[in-house]
């Protein structure tokens, strides 16, 4: 088992603030993954659970004991908070085999020898690095060592397990493989994982719940399904999904059980009620709409719901073809599977629907309609 509950952690190095207020709690079980951009305090956050920072306030739980309150000035030592940490410079011993590193916290454990090779074959062949087992660090890429490392970590069926950026140094194709790998352990083990990350397609791919840091804060924990469709502010929504967002300048109003959205596309008046809940704006708004580009559909035919636009480029991108298209001053990008059918400067009809739709009100960044309402 295990539980991690961070309430009102503040950080500062100097002048910068660099954790402010953060209350996250991770359930037994959880991927957690910290996303965010450079500087944003993730790793920051990490090393506090792992016990390599102290906070000037705040407390931390794991497993509903006491590892930090700064009220009574506690801080636990990491060496008492049975974790197993992977950081981004991957620390391996210089002078012992691939093997010698992987055994050593085993060793530590005072396992036999059998058990010992058994749990080190079984990690190194988790991570594709089985024939390396009796090289040495030096004789491996940054790519190896950094599974190595995370070999170390799983050796022994971790409860709990603190990745910092574990597959940074790996290229496109093995980064997917251990995607899986890590998945994988985390669905048979049930290991709990505290991942850092700014790469949203890991974070998107594995994670059970995802925590979006800020400038120190954090300004979203979701799910990958809901952080995606209902991105809480401009900025999240800006941030998550590659190609990006559409965003759409418009000016909505209130109206009975939802809102009005209207904008000129071109010579297309974009005029459109949703339903929705609660609206926390006044009557009338000022808006940006927010479309992912697979939520745009595409005709060659005319219709009255469908705005006309002219195709700007076509990117051929494998099993899928990205297109721009212009709408007089207004530039969108839309996501197609398939290979391209459009040509460069061919007019086309856009359908925008209002419940694909999220509404943000222009003033405060923030959500007040999410898609599928
Ligand atoms: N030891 C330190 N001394 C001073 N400032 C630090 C120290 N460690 C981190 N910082 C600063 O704290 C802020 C948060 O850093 P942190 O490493 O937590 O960010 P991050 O989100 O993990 O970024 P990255 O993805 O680049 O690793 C940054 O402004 C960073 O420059």
């Amino acid at each position: 088992m295990s539980r991690i509950e961070l309430a009102h952690i503040n950080k500062h190095y100097g002048s910068n603030h660099v954790l402010k207020d953060i209350n996250l709690t991770i359930e037994d079980g959880d991927f957690m993954t910290l996303l965010g951009p450079s500087g944003c305090g993730k790793t920051t956050t990490l090393r506090v659970i792992a016990g390599l920072e102290r906070p000037e306030s705040g407390r931390l739980l794991i497993d509903g004991e006491e590892k930090i309150n700064s009220e009574t000035a506690f801080y636990s030592e990491p060496s008492e908070r049975n974790l197993n940490l992977v950081f981004q410079s991957y620390a391996l011993w210089p002078h012992l085999t691939v093997f010698e590193n992987v055994a050593f916290g085993l060793k530590i454990k005072k396992l036999n020898s059998m058990a010992i090779t058994k749990h080190v074959t079984h990690a190194l062949e988790r991570m594709h690095i089985g024939e390396l087992a009796k090289r040495y660090p030096n004789e491996l890429s940054g790519g190896q060592q950094q599974r190595v490392a995370i070999a170390r970590a799983i050796a022994y069926s971790p409860q709990l397990l603190l990745l910092d950026e574990p597959l940074s140094n790996l290229d496109a194709k093995l980064r997917m493989d251990m995607r899986v790998e890590l998945k994988r352990l985390h669905q048979e083990l049930g290991t709990t994982i505290v991942y850092v990350t700014h790469d949203q397609v890991e974070a998107l791919t594995m994670s059970t719940k995802i925590a979006v840091f800020s400038k120190g804060c954090i300004t979203q924990l979701a799910t990958p399904k809901e952080l995606y469709m209902n991105p809480v502010n401009l900025v999240n929504a800006d941030f998550i999904g590659n190609p990006r967002i559409n965003f759409i300048e418009a000016m909505g109003k209130k109206i009975k059980d939802g809102i009005r959205i209207a904008c000129s596309l071109g010579d297309y008046e974009f005029d459109r009620e949703a339903f929705t809940d609660e609206i926390p704006v006044e009557k009338d708004f000022a808006c940006i709409i927010g479309i992912r580009p697979e939520q745009i559909t595409i005709a060659e035919a005319q219709g009255e719901t469908l705005i006309p636009a002219i195709v700007d480029t076509n990117q051929f991108a494998g099993s899928e073809t990205l297109i721009t298209v212009k709408i007089g001053e207004e530039s969108l990008m839309i996501k197609e599977i398939g290979m391209e059918r459009y040509r460069v400067g061919q007019t086309v009809y856009l359908e925008i629907k209002p419940e694909r739709c999220n509404v943000y009100a222009k003033a405060s960044g923030q959500l007040i309609k999410c898609a599928g309402q």
